[in-house]
C-alpha cells in the first residue's frame, strides 16, 4: 500500500465538513459539485491574448480562478488546471470582423506578431507571479495546436455544421438546435435589424472557425484543406480543452464578457461535435470597472505596474479583490486600494509578533470553510478571519488557523517581509493632480505640486508613462 505524505495527512485534517457549490452559469443556479472523477478534476480557464499588457480587470479575472483552483485542493481534489494563451485568431470585433488584434498589436509596438506575443506572455506570467496566483498544469499556446483545430474544424464540417464563405469557413449555428442557450440568447431579436455583410455570414450567430488570408500579407498562417488562413478565436479552446482534458471535464471558466459569445461558441463546436457540452460546470468571474466602465485594454486600462509604481504592494490588490464576490461587479479605487493595503499592512504587523506551534481553532476554520465551499463566498470569509483576529483565543492558536487560511488567501500574511505601501492616499492624490498638470504642460501647477508632496516626505519622479513615489528624510510631515 502506498505511505501518505504528511502533506496528505495535513491536508485530509482540514478537509472542509460543508458542501462545496458553486454557481453554474448554465443553469444559473449554485448547485453541489459533483466530479465527475474525484480522483482528477478537469478545470479549463480561459487565458489572456497577448497583444498588450493585461490590465486590472484580467488579473482579477485569475484571481478568481486562483480562489477556485485553490478551494478545490482544500476540498482533497488533485486537479489538472489548463489555461491556453491566445496568440492568433482573436479579432478586434467579437462580431468576426476587423483585424486580428495580434497583427494590431504587433504595428502598435513596432515588433513582430511573434515578439509581442512572448513578451506579453511573459509580462502576464510575471504579473501572475506577483499575485501569488498558481502556474496551471498546463498552459497552452493556440499557435502551437493549429493540426488539433484544423482536425476540429474538419470534424465539424463532416458532421454538416460549417460552410464557406470567400472570406473563411464558418459555424452554422442554425443546426444546432439550443444555440444561444447558455447566455439565454433571443435570437430572433437578434437578428431583427442587423445586416451581416462584412462576412457574408448567414446570421449574426454564425462564427468563424477558419480565416483566409485572401493574398494580405500575415504574420501568422498556415495552411489548411479549405487555404491559407489562421484559426477563428473560439476554435483554440474547444480544441486544446479536448486535447488535454478529454471530451468531458468538471468546470469551465473565463470573465462574465465570455458568456453571450465565446463560450457559448465553444459550447456550439463541442456540441455539435460530441454530442454534449464539454464541462458539466461553466463559472464566470465579474468585471473590475473604474468609474462604472468596464476596464479594458482598448479603453481605459490600469496596469498592475503602475499600482508598484505608487508604491503599492501587488497583493495589496489580491487583498482588495478577496473583499468582494466574484459574481459582483467590484469598482476599483485608489481609496479602496489604499484601505485594502492598510488592512494587509496592519494585520502582517499583527502576526509578525504572535509565536508559533499554536493548534488550528476549529470553531473558525470550519466557518471559514463552509463560506469558501458556498460559491467561493470570499468578503464573508474574509469576516471571519477579521472575527478570529479579534477574539480571545490564543495567539499562537490565530497564528495557527490563519495558515491554513492562508492556503486559499494567497496573501504572504505571515511572511515577515516589507510591505511596500504606506504612501498615504493624499500623496498620492497630489502626484495625480501633478502627473496631470505636467501633461497639460501647466508647469506653475506642476511645481507648486511637486512642492505640496516634497512637504509630505516624499519625491515624484517622472519616467515614461508614468511616474515614482519614494520616501525622502523629511517624511515626518504630513499633508493636509
Ligand atoms: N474588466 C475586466 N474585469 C474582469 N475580467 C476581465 C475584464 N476584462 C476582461 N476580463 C477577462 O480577462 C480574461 C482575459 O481576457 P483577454 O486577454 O482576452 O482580454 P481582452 O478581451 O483582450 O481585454 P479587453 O476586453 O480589455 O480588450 C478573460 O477571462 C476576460 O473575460
Ligand atoms: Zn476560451
Amino acid at each position: 500500500m502506498q505511505q501518505k505524505s504528511i502533506d496528505q495527512y495535513e491536508s485530509e485534517s482540514f478537509k472542509p465538513q460543508s458542501q462545496l457549490q458553486f454557481f453554474d452559469s448554465w443553469q444559473r443556479a449554485i448547485i453541489p459539485f459533483q466530479p465527475l472523477d474525484p480522483a482528477k478534476i478537469g478545470l479549463y480557464a480561459c487565458g489572456p491574448t497577448v497583444y498588450d499588457y493585461a490590465h486590472l480587470g484580467n488579473l482579477r479575472t485569475y484571481i478568481f480562478v486562483d480562489i477556485l483552483r485553490r478551494t478545490l485542493k482544500l476540498n482533497g481534489y488533485q486537479i489538472h488546471h489548463v489555461m491556453n494563451i491566445t496568440d492568433v485568431g482573436h479579432l478586434v470585433s467579437d462580431a468576426d470582423s476587423g483585424e486580428d488584434k495580434m497583427e494590431k498589436g504587433a504595428r502598435k509596438h513596432n515588433k513582430s506578431a511573434w515578439q509581442i506575443a512572448e513578451y506579453f506572455e511573459n509580462k502576464f506570467l510575471s504579473d501572475l507571479a506577483e499575485l501569488n496566483i498558481e502556474t496551471p498544469e498546463t498552459i497552452c499556446r493556440a499557435t502551437e495546436h493549429i493540426q488539433q483545430q484544423i482536425e476540429f474544424v474538419q470534424q465539424l464540417q463532416d458532421k454538416g455544421f460549417t460552410y464557406q464563405t470567400s472570406d473563411g469557413v464558418y459555424f452554422d449555428s442554425s443546426k444546432l438546435k439550443d444555440y444561444g442557450q447558455l447566455a439565454r440568447l433571443d435570437i430572433a431579436g437578434l437578428k431583427s435589424g442587423v445586416r451581416v455583410e462584412a462576412a457574408e455570414k448567414r446570421s449574426i450567430t454564425d462564427f468563424a472557425l477558419w480565416k483566409f488570408s485572401r493574398g494580405e500579407q500575415r504574420q501568422m498562417e498556415w495552411p489548411s484543406p479549405w487555404g491559407i488562413g489562421f484559426p477563428g478565436w473560439h476554435i483554440e479552446c474547444s480544441a486544446m480543452s479536448e486535447h488535454y482534458l478529454g471530451k468531458q471535464f468538471d468546470i469551465h471558466a473565463g470573465g462574465e464578457d465570455h458568456i453571450p459569445v465565446h463560450h457559448t461558441n465553444e459550447i456550439a463546436q463541442s456540441q455539435a461535435k460530441n454530442g454534449h457540452r464539454q464541462a458539466s460546470y461553466w463559472m464566470h468571474g465579474y468585471f473590475l470597472q473604474l468609474d462604472q466602465q468596464k476596464i479594458s485594454k482598448s479603453g481605459t486600462s490600469l496596469l498592475l505596474s503602475e499600482l508598484v509604481q505608487r508604491g503599492f504592494s501587488p497583493l495589496a490588490y489580491r487583498y482588495l479583490v478577496l473583499t468582494s464576490h466574484y459574481r459582483s461587479h467590484l469598482n476599483f479605487s485608489w481609496q479602496s486600494l489604499q484601505q485594502a493595503s492598510d488592512r494587509m499592512i496592519k494585520l502582517k504587523t499583527k502576526v509578525s509578533a504572535w509565536p508559533e506551534d499554536g493548534q488550528v481553532d476549529r470553531y473558525f476554520w470550519n466557518k471559514f470553510t463552509e463560506k469558501i465551499n458556498n460559491d467561493l463566498a470570499m468578503p464573508q470569509a474574509m469576516a471571519v478571519l477579521s472575527e478570529m483576529i479579534a477574539s480571545e483565543i490564543a495567539d499562537e492558536n490565530k497564528r495557527a488557523t490563519l495558515q491554513q487560511m492562508e492556503r486559499v488567501l494567497g496573501l504572504d500574511l505571515l511572511k515577515a517581509d516589507q510591505v511596500s505601501s504606506e504612501i498615504p492616499l493624499q500623496v498620492i492624490t497630489l502626484a495625480e493632480q501633478r502627473w496631470q498638470a505636467r501633461k497639460q504642460k501647466n508647469w506653475l501647477e506642476a511645481d507648486r505640486l511637486r512642492e505640496l508632496i516634497l512637504q509630505a516626505g516624499y519625491q515624484m519622479q517622472d519616467q515614461d508613462k508614468g511616474f515614482k513615489l519614494e520616501k525622502t528624510k523629511l517624511s515626518k510631515v504630513t499633508v493636509y
